[in-house]
């Protein structure tokens, strides 16, 4: 029997931080949780109380603080660090200057305390951060996951459930690109147990689909939520769980994550939102879509936005 503890940590324990450690204890993701803030009276206060819910909780699980640089016997790293909160009509691009900085003088400290597990990047803009992080690592690229455009996803496929009034689990949409506003639903390969999906909605609900307009809300949601409460957490927080989940159990599923194309798709270098296979040593393979002439427009414009943000890494 495999008796090894499986251990995330957790770099950054903010909103995103203390939430994903929340969803990882209440769905047993993993045995030992480990907080990493500048805060540290702050990151010992969310451990403390993250072990008084643990206690309600049908696994065991130990939750600690340590520095960043402790990190040679941990399996999964979620970065989800942030230089402070979008102000009003900022978008992600806009945290790129402060959250490379933090992240650069992160992940040296890492890579010299010996880390060879799995990079999961949530901090925006996500992809950029991905890129950035493969390249101060020097990992191989399976190593290095962003949580990229699962979260649209999973917000497109809500959205379709609601009209539909159909289980999202059973919904077959995604979305591909920048996890930002370049990204895309890929209409062409949507549907509902093989039945295309505008054919569905407009047998269930006597509409036909607007694409612009489900779109548009998929991209929007976000900053909606920002500006009711200042942040987005317990979507991501979901997210980074279940990427945990594939990751460890080896699934084997594919999830639409940032990863590091060299040759998909024609693009080399870049870390961009795809549907990848998931195994416990990280991205097992990149799948390649036929995309339509308009898809492969859209996702080239994504590649062009993130190439664009590569290049003002310090
Ligand atoms: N990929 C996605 O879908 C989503 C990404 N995000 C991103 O996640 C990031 C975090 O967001 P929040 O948790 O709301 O921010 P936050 O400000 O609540 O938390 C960030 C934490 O990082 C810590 N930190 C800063 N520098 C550090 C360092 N050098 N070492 C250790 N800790 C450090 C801060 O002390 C703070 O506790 C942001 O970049 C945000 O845009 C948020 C939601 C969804
Ligand atoms: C903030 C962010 O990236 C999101 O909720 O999509």
């Amino acid at each position: 029997m495999n008796t090894k503890a499986r251990k995330v940590m957790i770099i950054g324990a903010g909103n995103v931080g203390a939430s994903a450690a929340y969803a990882l204890l209440n769905q047993n993701i993993c045995e030992e949780l480990i907080l990493v803030d500048l805060n540290k009276t702050r990151a010992e206060a969310h451990a403390q109380d993250l072990s008084d819910a643990a206690a309600y909780m049908p696994g065991m699980m130990t939750i600690t603080c340590r520095d960043a640089s402790d990190c040679a016997d941990v399996d999964i790293a979620v970065i989800t660090v942030s230089g402070g909160a979008l102000k009003p009509g900022q978008t992600r691009l806009d945290e790129l200057k402060s959250t490379a900085k933090i992240v650069h003088s992160i992940v040296p400290q890492m890579m010299a305390g010996g880390f060879n597990g799995i990079f999961l990047i949530a901090t925006n803009p996500c992809d950029i951060i991905t890129w950035q992080v493969w390249q101060l690592s020097g990992l191989p690229r399976s190593q290095v996951i962003g949580t990229g455009v699962w979260l649209d996803t999973t917000r497109l496929r809500r959205k379709l459930a609601q009209d539909l009034d159909i289980g999202a689990q059973s919904i077959d949409a995604f979305i591909l690109g920048e996890h930002g506003d370049s990204q895309f639903p890929v209409w062409s390969h949507s549907s509902v147990y093989g039945s295309p999906i505008e054919q569905v909605y407009r047998h269930r609900t006597g509409r036909e689909l607007d694409r612009q307009a489900m779109a548009d809300s998929v991209r929007k949601l976000g900053f909606e939520i920002y500006a009711g409460k200042g942040c987005t957490e317990y979507g991501i927080a979901g997210t980074i769980a279940e990427i945990c989940r594939n990751v460890f159990t080896g699934s084997h599923r594919a999830l639409a994550i940032s990863c590091i194309l060299d040759g998909e798709y024609g693009v080399n270098g870049v870390a961009i939102g795809v549907p990848a296979v998931l195994a416990q040593s990280g991205v097992q393979q990149v799948i390649e879509l036929q995309l339509e002439a308009d898809e492969q427009e859209k996702f080239a414009r994504s590649v062009e936005v993130i190439k664009a943000n590569i290049a003002l890494l310090p």
